[in-house]
């Protein structure tokens, strides 16, 4: 064999090598080194592409160095005085300092993200009510009109003297900038009006249970004191006293800019406030409604009021293609938020969504309502199913195919980790203008659509977004993203890193690299250019919760989509 031959056998070994730890089968190594007459053992693992982690490297190095031992073993050092052997030998080498560089760069990559990761952590979402110390009695609070009613509470605008957050008032005076109609441009300056001069909203639960006590009253509605912020609840020694009772209350959420904070939970005798006699007068207590079915004393929940649900605002309005992918960014980061601390809201839905306006005009969405959550201390996002009486969640019709699909059996756990963002593919029609696909008479029943069966998206949206939206109604959770990975995509979608995601697999470095921009521009700007702090909320929120891996599997996902033009015709 020529020297030639041999230098550029070396060198195929060591590219071989060097192609392993980008993914290549590992298998053509060991055929390759066995080409070159070194016994070797069992070939290494072979990894696809997309699949590709930190801890394969580890694999990989273990193997090589096993490799290397038995190059330097006898066999080898028979062979080496040969100019052949000692180039490949060169060349074997070379592909190891590669992968070592390769695990350096990954170890200085995830370095770096971690710290990114703490340093806006630390930047809290801060509850602008916390210094106050009073608002635990409802005659701390001057009660306004009704702006809501659902099936277990009425919901009325309120302020309070010790209560006036400079951020609601800032938010509340934008005019909101859509829809052309007069009438709906004074009822909306009239509700904003309000909102200036009611800047809470108080939720007066209907209590139609088994007790007056704070006991009965705590036990049977604890779940809408999950979003509860540090001083919403009276604490003594840690545990949350709502007069004068410690309550057991379940999961509590720490504050995010998705998610509604509780100011205030009390509990107080039922008032006869504005419209109660006509709106509901069955739930009243006796005393305020002879005929009524209801008790004496109630819960009360203070939190910011908001101009309008979600469901409100689009009744006469349709964000354009980048706001529309905000949106649903901003419904997957509050997703993800509760994920993280073991919640599943599961009532999503456009009523249970409130809305205002950042001071660019940009609307903040944020999710309400935690009455039909699970979130008990011992349950991770799990559930024992074991009987059909258990109670699955509020809407059934965007219940998540694993979830409307279970069957209750001794052994069977309901997994809600992917539910609610599942729910949010299915409002992100509604958000892009088009009807609910799961609503109505002939509306797709969510435990037996099939993927083809989904309505085509608008056209305007953006390639990227169709393809998040279509991947979160994928009925197997296994293949459908977590709302982390989906919030990830629209992430590298909606700012400039098109060069990442175009690439096949980008490199820990340059995600790490395109990390450190990105939290440069958090760190120095309060708000984008074009006014929006519910842009910046959402990078700070990105950055303060991602993990080189998840951004990859994110990459490969957005690739899978975008390659697939799967947006077109289903992802069976
Ligand atoms: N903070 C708020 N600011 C403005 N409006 C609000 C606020 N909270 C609730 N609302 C309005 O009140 C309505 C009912 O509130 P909510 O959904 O919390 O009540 P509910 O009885 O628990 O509802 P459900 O029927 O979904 O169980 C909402 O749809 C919304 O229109």
């Amino acid at each position: 064999m020529s020297v030639r031959n041999v230098i550029s056998r070396g060198m195929t070994l060591a590219r071989s090598v060097f192609q392993t730890c980008f993914g290549k089968p590992a298998v053509r190594v060991a055929a390759k080194v066995r080409g070159e007459g070194f016994r070797v053992g069992p070939p290494v693992h072979t990894v696809q592409p997309r699949t590709f982690l930190p801890s394969h490297y580890r694999h990989y190095r273990t193997s090589l160095s096993g490799l290397a031992a038995q190059l330097h073993s006898g066999s080898f050092r028979r062979m080496f005085g040969s100019p052949r052997n000692r180039a490949v030998f060169l060349a074997f080498g070379l592909g190891v300092g590669l992968i070592e560089q390769q695990l350096e760069d990954d170890r200085r990559s995830t370095a770096a993200c971690q710290e990114i990761q703490a340093l806006f952590s630390k930047k809290t979402f801060q509850n602008p009510l916390k210094h106050f110390t009073s608002g635990y009695k409802l005659e701390d609070y001057v009660i306004g009109k009704q702006i809501g009613k659902g099936c277990n509470a009425a919901v009325y605008e309120a302020a309070a003297s010790f209560a006036v957050p400079r951020e609601s008032r800032t938010s509340s005076l934008v005019r909101m900038k859509l829809g052309s109609d007069d009438r709906q441009e004074d009822d909306r300056e009239l509700r904003n009006c309000s909102v200036t001069d009611y800047p809470l909203a108080v939720k007066m639960m209907w209590n139609i249970g088994p007790g007056s006590s704070s006991d009965s009253i705590l036990s049977a509605m604890s779940h809408e004191l999950v979003p509860a912020g540090p001083l919403a609840l009276k604490e003594r020694n840690g545990a949350a006293v709502v007069d004068g009772y410690f309550g057991d209350v379940p999961r509590r959420v720490s504050a995010h800019p998705n998610v509604i904070t509780l100011y205030r939970a009390f509990t107080a005798e039922v008032p006869l406030l504005p419209g109660a006699k006509e709106e509901y007068p069955d739930v009243l207590p006796t005393r305020l409604n002879p005929a009524g079915l209801g008790r004496n004393h109630t819960l009360f929940l203070v939190m910011k009021n908001y101009p309008c649900t979600l469901g409100q605002f689009l009744e006469d309005s349709l964000p354009c293609a980048r706001t529309g992918s905000l949106m649903v960014l901003q419904l997957l980061e509050g997703v993800d938020h509760l994920c993280r601390h073991g919640i599943a809201h599961r009532d999503l839905k456009s009523d249970n969504i409130l809305l205002e306006f950042d001071s660019g005009g940009n609307p903040r969405l944020v999710i309400t309502d935690f009455g039909c959550c699970l979130a008990e201390r011992d349950c991770e996002l799990k559930l024992p199913f074991n009987s059909r009486w258990v109670n699955r969640g509020g809407n059934s019709a965007l219940m998540a195919p694993e979830i409307a699909t279970a069957i209750a059996g001794p052994s069977v756990v309901i997994d809600y980790s992917k539910a609610d963002a599942w729910a949010v593919g299915a409002i992100s029609y509604e958000i892009f203008g088009q009807p609910n696909p799961f609503y109505g008479r002939n509306g797709l029943d969510s435990s037996r659509y099939q993927e083809w069966q989904l309505p085509p998206l608008p056209h305007y949206m953006l390639t990227d977004t169709q393809v998040v939206v279509k991947l979160l109604l994928r009925r197997n959770p296994k293949k459908r993203p977590s709302a982390r990975v989906a919030a990830n995509m629209l992430h590298l979608s909606l700012w400039g890193a098109q060069s990442l995601a175009d690439r096949d697999i980008g490199s820990t470095k340059e995600m790490a690299d395109w990390l450190l921009c990105r939290s440069a521009v958090a760190l120095l700007t309060d708000r984008y250019p074009n006014g929006s702090t519910v842009e910046m909320e959402l990078q700070k929120s990105f950055l303060s919760n991602v993990t080189l891996e998840e951004l990859r599997t994110s990459i490969a996902f957005l690739l899978f989509g975008r390659e697939k033009h799967m947006f077109q015709s289903g992802f069976a």
